[in-house]
Parts: structure tokens; sequence; C-alpha cells
């Protein structure tokens, strides 16, 4: 990992990241984590609808075509979207570990512009484990998966547990979230993690 903020480095006992035995296969799709997330929620017209696939070890591909909605400047993408992106694809880092974890820190370097109707290939894989502070890194690359990377990101994530959203999040969404089964499989497969 190359981020340059002190949070962003691994402590001295750091361990290595480990895929947890049931994680999905490399290659499977892994779905929306909550269908009104901005970043891969089926539910959101003017969200990324990002897919996000299992890699190999404790990684993830995915892509993300940037549509007219998502422009800051003419014709190119915003860069708060791309750093959307970015966030979306560590995020789904959690399905590997199958821990629930959310952003603390995202240090984003943006090396080209991306136009409108670009597809971003993006990969992100965790790097290091250090009790409740996850290290990962992603790139975006434009031109097809071997492409020249446009936007990186180094984050630590931090652990919760589903209590998390339960005791911040709006009542009326929550709520919501509860009465769908769908909603509870999905949070039910990570609160199985030993
Ligand atoms: C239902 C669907 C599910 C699936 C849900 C999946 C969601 C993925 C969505 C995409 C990702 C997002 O956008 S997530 C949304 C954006 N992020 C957020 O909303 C997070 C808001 N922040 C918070 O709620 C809080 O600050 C937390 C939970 C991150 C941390 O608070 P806490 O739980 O009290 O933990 P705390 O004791 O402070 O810190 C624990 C350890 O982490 C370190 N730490 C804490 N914050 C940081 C930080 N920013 N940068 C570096 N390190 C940090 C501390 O130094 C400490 O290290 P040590 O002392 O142990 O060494």
């Amino acid at each position: 990992m190359s981020g340059t903020s002190t949070g962003l480095m691994p402590p001295a006992d750091a361990v290595t990241p480990v895929r947890h035995p049931e994680a999905p296969a490399p290659g499977e799709l892994l779905g929306a984590h909550y269908g009104q997330c901005f970043g891969c929620g089926g539910g959101q017209p003017h969200g990324l609808q990002l897919e996000a696939r299992a890699g190999d070890g404790v990684s993830v591909t995915a892509e993300f075509t940037v549509r007219p909605a998502h422009q800051g400047a003419p014709g190119l993408a915003h860069g708060g979207v791309l750093a959307t992106a970015l966030d979306e694809t560590l995020g789904s880092l959690n399905w590997l570990l199958r821990v629930v974890s959310v952003t603390g820190r995202l240090e984003t370097d943006f090396l080209l512009p991306v136009p409108v109707d670009t597809v971003l290939y993006l990969e992100a894989e965790v790097t290091a484990v250090a009790g409740r502070k996850i290290y990962s890194t992603a790139t975006g690359r434009i031109g097809g998966p071997d492409g020249p990377v446009a936007v990186r990101a180094d984050a630590v994530f931090i652990e919760v547990k589903v209590d998390h959203f339960i005791e911040n999040g709006r009542p009326a969404e929550i709520r919501a979230a509860m009465n769908d089964p769908d909603q509870i499989r999905r949070v039910r497969a990570f609160e199985v993690n030993p």
C-alpha cells in the first residue's frame, strides 16, 4: 500500500487477510448489499449500480460505466463519483472477509480524466488486518481491464456490528430493511462470521 497518510499505514502487529472459507467463489457476482445503496443498489436510478465480483484471495473486481448523470465538468466524470466507485468496490471486500465494515479513511488519487460513457474497470484487495481495522487498496482503469490507471485509492475500513446501522440509520429505512427478507438474508450472511 502506498497511502501517504499515517492512518493508512498498517501497524506492526497487522496480519495478512484471510479469505473466509464461505466467501463467494472467484468470478461470482456479489450482488447489492442494500437495494437503495447509491453505490450498488438497483433501486437508485442515478446511482452507480456497480456490480462487484469475487476475485482470488481477498480481492474483488467491478465495472462501472460513467453516465451523463455522473458529470462534473462537461462530458467528464465528477471526482466524487469516481471516489464513490472506489469506496463501493473497497466496501464489497466485506463479502470476502465476511465481516461488516464501514469506511473510516479513503485517500484518492485522480490520475486521468474519465469521460462519460467510459467503463471504469475496478479492482480492490485487502492488504492487512489489525483488530477491527481493515487496510485495502483499489485501482480504476480505463480502456480495458489492463488499461492505464485513471483513479486509485487506499483505505482503512473499520469493522462494526450490524447494530451500527440499526442505531444510526433513519428509522423508516431501518424498518423497511427489517421487513425485507432479502435484506435479512444478506445481513445474516455476515452475522454467522465466527
Ligand atoms: C446492512 C448492510 C451491511 C453492509 C454495509 C457495507 C457498507 C459499505 C458501503 C461502502 C462504504 C461506505 O461508504 S461506509 C459509509 C461511510 N462511513 C461511515 O459512515 C463511518 C462513520 N464513522 C463511524 O461510524 C465511526 O467513526 C467508526 C465506526 C468508523 C469508528 O468508530 P468506533 O466504532 O467508535 O471505533 P473507534 O474506537 O473510534 O476506532 C476503532 C479503531 O479504528 C481506528 N479508526 C477509527 N476511525 C479511523 C479513521 N478514520 N482512520 C484510521 N483509523 C481509524 C481507531 O484508531 C481505532 O484503532 P485502534 O485503537 O483499535 O488501533
